[in-house]
């Protein structure tokens, strides 16, 4: 992956660093009986990484599509460098923020180098009979539009595969390929919704650095992930939502330690090291699928945390559980044309539901 920082395309007008970007106010989201966020305060500033967490179904999707238009909220205001959002999706990306999904939207027989082209479409200011007369204008501004979309797949290192067609990535470069697309937009800030979901841990390791890279651009950056490693030595602030509603924000140290997160959240402390928890877990796994047949894992002997009910019936009946812990590839989309199926199956079943998506 190439993240080398010293290009000249740092976000053109990025804010001085701490100018607020993002400020959302009191956003509460109601799916007819169901509140799915209530009351949300959150500020991203210039420079920042921010994350959000929660458990499932604590409303952080549900929070991020009204940060994008795709839902109305049903109270409360979202600022975008002190602009009142207007509620249509695609006017929030023209205004500055970018996103990717939780499902991967590409399109699977569009080459890459295309699929950051679409990306381009806010930036470029070709229109209609432009684009149809193809006049030296269009050639100018196609050629510019090419050379950026080209140095944003150097920049997440795809380059070398613009002609490829984006089905034939792996799972891991189809991420990166959501991220330059979001980025052709040139956004201020940048929302990911759980970016390193189904990646190995060197997949994971990469994504960070290239989260990194487009901070240091100038492209503030909010985060959903459930991968608290990756958050909590990502990020230079956590908001933690449960039920809805933001339990605590902080940097990561305080939100780490908070009570109540353990409590509602992550289940024990994570210690000096963000990673330890899940590596003695890896450990313990490990350990149990050596000892598998024994009738108790050295781990459990060395006091090490309970299982799950169903991991203790799985070791009991001595089936070797050490790739419960192994990186989620089987998750990943076989076919990304299947992938773009069912996420339109599921975009149908959700626009099914009445006045909750705004536009796309
Ligand atoms: N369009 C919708 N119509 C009705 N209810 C919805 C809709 N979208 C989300 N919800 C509900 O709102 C709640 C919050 O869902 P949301 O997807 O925002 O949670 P989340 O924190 O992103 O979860 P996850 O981590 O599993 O992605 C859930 O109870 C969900 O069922």
């Amino acid at each position: 992956m190439t993240t080398d920082t010293t290009t000249k395309d740092t976000a053109a007008g990025a804010p001085a660093p701490g100018t607020v970007v993002l400020d959302a106010r009191g956003v509460t989201m109601r799916f007819g009986g169901l509140t799915a966020v209530r009351d949300v305060d959150l500020t991203v500033r210039s420079g920042e990484i921010v994350g959000l967490i929660g458990p499932n179904g604590a409303g952080k999707t549900t929070f991020f599509n009204c940060l994008t238009g795709l839902y109305i909220p049903t109270e409360g205001e979202v600022r975008y460098k002190d602009k009142v959002l207007p509620p249509k999706s695609f006017k929030v990306t023209a205004a500055g923020i970018a996103r990717t999904f939780q499902n991967i939207r590409l399109f699977a027989n569009m080459t890459v180098l295309e699929n950051v082209l679409v990306g381009r479409h806010t930036r470029t200011k070709e229109g209609f009979w432009s684009a149809v007369l193809r006049g030296p204008g269009f050639h100018k501004a196609e050629a510019a539009s090419r050379a950026r979309a080209m140095e944003l797949l150097e920049f997440v290192g795809l380059a070398e595969k613009a002609e490829q067609l984006a089905r034939n990535l792996p799972y891991g470069e189809q991420r990166k390929l959501e991220i330059a697309r979001a980025l052709a937009s040139e956004p201020g800030l940048l929302l990911l919704d759980e970016p390193t979901a189904g990646m190995n841990p060197q997949e994971t390791r990469a994504a960070e650095e290239l989260i990194f890279a487009i901070r240091d651009k100038g492209t503030a950056v909010l985060v959903i992930e459930h991968d608290m490693r990756f958050i909590f030595n990502l990020c230079d602030r956590v908001a933690v939502l449960v039920q809805g509603q933001k339990l605590i924000e902080g940097d990561p140290a305080t939100v780490q330690g908070d009570e109540r997160v353990i409590a509602a959240y992550i289940g024990e402390p994570l210690a000096d090291d963000p990673g330890a928890a899940e590596a003695a877990e890896v450990e313990a796994a490990e350990a149990a699928a050596e000892a598998a047949g024994r009738p108790q894992s050295p781990a459990k002997a060395a006091g090490a945390p309970e299982p799950a009910a169903e991991e203790t019936a799985e070791e009991t009946a001595g089936t070797p559980d050490a790739d419960a812990d192994a990186p989620a590839d089987t998750d990943a989309p076989a076919d990304a044309e299947t992938e773009a199926q069912a996420q339109t199956e599921a975009e149908a079943t959700t626009d099914a539901a009445p006045g909750k998506e705004n536009d796309r």
